[in-house]
């Protein structure tokens, strides 16, 4: 098998203004440079403090972030855009030219029958040149056996695919890979075309979320944990209403107040896809004062999809997470996850446009089931989550309750947990004093609730502080990691896929190239064979059929030329008397036409004989064609060949050519005849009858004559009638031969007997002829869709090749673009910089 990734191929993705920005992001990463072009928004965003403002070093250096943040994500959306295109060239390719084929390769279990589908095909994976980072890296992944015997949820522990793998989990099933077993090819295509569509999908609103400029925090939590106590204590403001039962029923957006033209308002929406702040119709203001009723009475209404609410944070731009001057924040307070189903469910799917999760837990109950699952879910999305450890007063022992929920973070995200010390904070979110109205900042005093300021509170406020500090460094400072890295993560597992998917198709199509090109060569051969085969049968044909008709025609004109010579040579009737002399000319005639009639018979069974051996080498000639038509030739020279029809006359009885053998017979006639003419020679006759007249008279001359002449009459009659039986034989064989003569009987027998036998003969080489025609055009159908097959596969071959090459410089530019060191020296710079 060749190699499948030639260096010489072009790499037409991605753009090529991904490698200029990649360049320039590694020049900016020393030196940060304000790229007006990639990030105006930023630019303008900035409302920097003025340069004796004691804060003003830490928003320079968040600037610095921003321009970085600005370079990376400029990146980061053109290798999403470039994914985008790769899925949409497989998902085309998949649904028009080639079904996908899944890779799934698992151990298959001992009492397991083999698998019908080729899938778990190992050896169709090429053992390709391993000389690239992701070439391994797929190579590693598409080798890596796979036992599933002892999971029923391979599909998500064990498949090959992580982001592109397919859900085939089956509710009732004991086996995944039965489910699998189960579905056929263009199934799998199907899946996979869903599972594309939605990646693409997911690539276009990770494409959304890297553009909008804003970052979305969700605070997620059980019911209770105190996320809304926690909202308020971040804002310092009593916006979100706290209950001591669980009352929050619908996700409220908490935003800055510029963002809706410096106007407090609360934005009740109905369908949060449609709505737009400018457009009064897609959202209905609530007061503030019915809030509280609207949050908790919406559950039974479940009139509100979403709350936007537009508040200010008095407090200053370093200070504040909300109007903090750089970027957009929205706080989003959500329902508690142990809610209902519905509400859960809802929270899942919300993750993907969201940028930070502010996990709130309760300390008193520490990490329930829904929060696990929640928590296992989101890190998975997210590689770095934010918790917050509420209600940390209500503890007594502090450290063993700190050491015990760090243990459940390390489990349900580990890399959490390597920076708990920024993203893990324990704390009273109501120890925070908070403003309890919107009216009169100058009062903010004596609107604070839990007044009393023991030890216990100081240190709380201090955690809170440390907590809001860390946030905010989460946020704003490391916005690349909570926002940047959820779409890079994504795709790093998305473009390992790719690879993955690309190559086990690779494989396949090569491997049926390879079998569809020797498919194509032998039916090549098969085909000459065939119209060679073609050409000498029916040229056989052609010479059988001749040499044969000819054969049948020699015989036939012999045997009845020869019959019709000897008719009447033999003679078998019985003569029986004068008087009987009329039936005997018949029966004479009717025996000598009976026997031509046995000579053409006999001649038939000579033409059929040969014209059956003739069909047998025909059909012969083609046995390997299959059936062959049957042809009846039992119907053959059923038919009277030419009526023969001869009366008998009276002339038949009388023969008056004395030339020829009734000469012979004169007998009498001569006798009698030849004595006067003899003496009549001898005498002289006139002299002689001169001197009998004188001797005897005239007169008495003249009475002699009379009986002479009635004696020789007699003698002639006497002598036809004696010989009649021999006169009538030779004359009805005259009449009937001179009769076939006449009427051109041999030829026109002959003839006949001939071509009945060539009909057959053709009817059987037209048969061969078709069955001939037929099995070629057959053999060139077959080329036509083997050739078609060839083409497609080497089709298969070339684009995976050209998708792998793709992939594969994504991955190297995303490589490039996160790469570990770099990630952590991003972390490294302070944030007074
Ligand atoms: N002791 C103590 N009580 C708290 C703390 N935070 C919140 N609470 C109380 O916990 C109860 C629930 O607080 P909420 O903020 O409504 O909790 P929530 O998670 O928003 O509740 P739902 O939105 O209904 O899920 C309220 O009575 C709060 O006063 C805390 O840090 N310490």
């Amino acid at each position: 098998m060749s190699s499948q990734f030639s260096k010489n191929q072009q790499k037409s993705l991605p753009s090529e203004n991904v490698l200029s920005n990649l360049q320039s992001f590694r020049d900016n990463n020393t030196h940060v440079k304000i790229d007006n072009s990639s990030a105006p928004s930023f630019s303008q965003k900035l409302s920097l403090p003025p340069a004796e403002d004691k804060n003003s070093n830490i928003h320079n250096g968040m600037l610095k972030y921003s321009q970085d943040y600005a370079q990376k994500s400029k990146i980061l959306t053109s290798l999403l855009n470039d994914t985008c295109s790769i899925l949409k060239q497989v998902r085309e390719t998949n649904k028009q030219r080639w079904d996908l084929h899944y890779p799934f390769v698992g151990i298959k279990r001992p009492q397991t029958p083999r698998l019908k589908s080729s899938y778990n095909d190992r050896n169709l994976i090429s053992n390709f040149e391993s000389n690239t980072p992701f070439k391994q890296k797929v190579h590693d992944r598409l080798h890596t056996p796979i036992d599933m015997s002892s999971s029923q949820e391979f599909n998500s522990k064990y498949s090959k695919l992580n982001v592109l793998k397919l859900d085939l989990k089956r509710g009732d099933t004991s086996s995944a890979e039965t489910v699998f077993e189960d579905l056929d090819k263009s199934a799998i295509a199907t899946l996979l075309d869903g599972r594309l569509g939605q990646t693409i999908k997911r690539c276009e609103s990770l494409h959304a979320r890297i553009s909008d400029t804003s970052s979305k925090v969700l605070v997620a939590g059980d019911v209770n944990a105190g996320k809304s106590t926690f909202v308020n204590a971040l804002l310092r403001r009593e916006v979100m209403p706290v209950d001591q039962q669980p009352c929050t029923t619908l996700f409220c957006e908490v935003l800055d107040v510029q963002e809706n033209d410096g106007i407090e308002e609360i934005h009740a929406i109905k369908d949060i896809i449609s709505y737009k702040r400018t457009d009064t119709s897609t959202y209905s203001v609530i007061e503030w004062k019915d809030l509280y009723d609207i949050i908790v009475n919406n559950e039974e209404s479940g009139e509100y999809a979403q709350l936007k609410i537009y508040t200010k944070d008095r407090r200053d731009a370093q200070e504040s997470l909300l109007h903090n001057g750089i970027v957009d924040i929205a706080l989003i307070d959500c329902p508690g996850l142990n809610r209902d189903t519905l509400k859960t469910t809802a929270l899942f799917a919300r993750q993907e446009e969201i940028d930070v999760i502010i996990f709130v837990v309760s300390a008193e109950n520490h990490f329930t089931l829904s929060a696990r699952e929640f928590l296992s879910n989101a890190s998975k999305e997210k590689a770095y989550l934010f918790i917050v450890v509420n209600r940390f007063d209500n503890i007594r022992h502090k450290e063993k309750c700190r050491r015990a929920i760090l243990e459940q973070i390390k489990e349900v995200s580990p890399r959490t947990h390597e920076h708990a010390k920024d993203l893990v904070h324990f704390v009273t979110s109501t120890s925070i004093k908070i403003e309890k109205d919107n009216d009169d900042v100058s009062n903010l005093s004596h609107h604070f609730n839990v007044a009393d300021q023991n030890a216990n509170d100081t240190k709380s406020i201090e955690d809170f502080s440390n907590l809001e500090e860390s946030l905010r460094t989460f946020v704003l400072k490391k916005r690349s990691k909570s926002k940047l890295a959820p779409a890079q993560h994504y795709l790093d597992n998305l473009v390992t896929d790719i690879g993955i998917l690309v190559e086990f198709n690779r494989s396949i199509a090569q491997r049926e190239n390879d079998k569809a090109n020797m498919e194509l060569r032998e039916a090549e051969r098969a085909y000459n064979k065939l119209v060679s085969d073609q050409k000498s049968a029916i040229a056989t044909a052609e010479k059988a059929e001749t040499r044969i008709c000819e054969e049948i025609q020699n015989f036939t004109r012999n045997s009845l030329e020869k019959a019709i010579e000897n008719v009447g040579k033999t003679v078998s009737c019985e003569f029986n008397g004068l008087l009987y002399i009329w039936g005997y000319a018949n029966d004479l005639r009717d025996s000598m036409l009976d026997d031509i009639q046995k000579e053409l018979v006999a001649s038939e069974e000579n033409a059929k004989k040969q014209t059956t051996q003739c069909i047998k080498l025909i059909q012969d000639l083609g046995k390997d064609l299959g059936e062959a038509r049957q042809i009846n030739l039992d119907k053959m020279y059923t038919k009277p060949g030419m009526s023969i029809s001869i009366n008998i006359e009276i002339s038949d009885f009388i023969e008056f050519d004395l030339n020829e053998k009734f000469s012979e017979g004169l007998g009498f006639v001569s006798l009698a005849g030849g004595a006067v003419v003899c003496a009549a020679t001898k005498l002289n006759a006139l002299s002689c009858l001169w001197k009998v007249s004188s001797f005897i008279g005239f007169n008495n001359m003249r009475k002699l004559a009379l009986p002479l002449v009635g004696l020789a009459g007699f003698g002639i009659v006497t002598y036809v009638l004696l010989d009649a039986k021999h006169v009538i034989s030779r004359k009805v064989a005259r009449k009937i031969r001179s009769h076939l003569k006449r009427s051109d009987y041999v030829n026109i027998e002959t003839n006949r007997i001939v071509r009945q036998g060539r009909k057959k003969i053709r009817m059987v080489s037209d048969n061969l002829r078709d069955r001939f025609r037929k099995a070629v055009e057959e053999e060139e159908t077959k080329q036509v869709a083997q050739r078609i097959s060839y083409k497609k596969s080497e089709e298969a071959v070339k684009f995976f090749e050209k998708i792998f090459n793709q992939t594969e410089h994504v991955a190297e530019c995303l490589e490039d673009l996160f790469d570990n060191n770099e990630w952590e020296n991003y972390e490294e710079i302070p944030a007074s910089n």
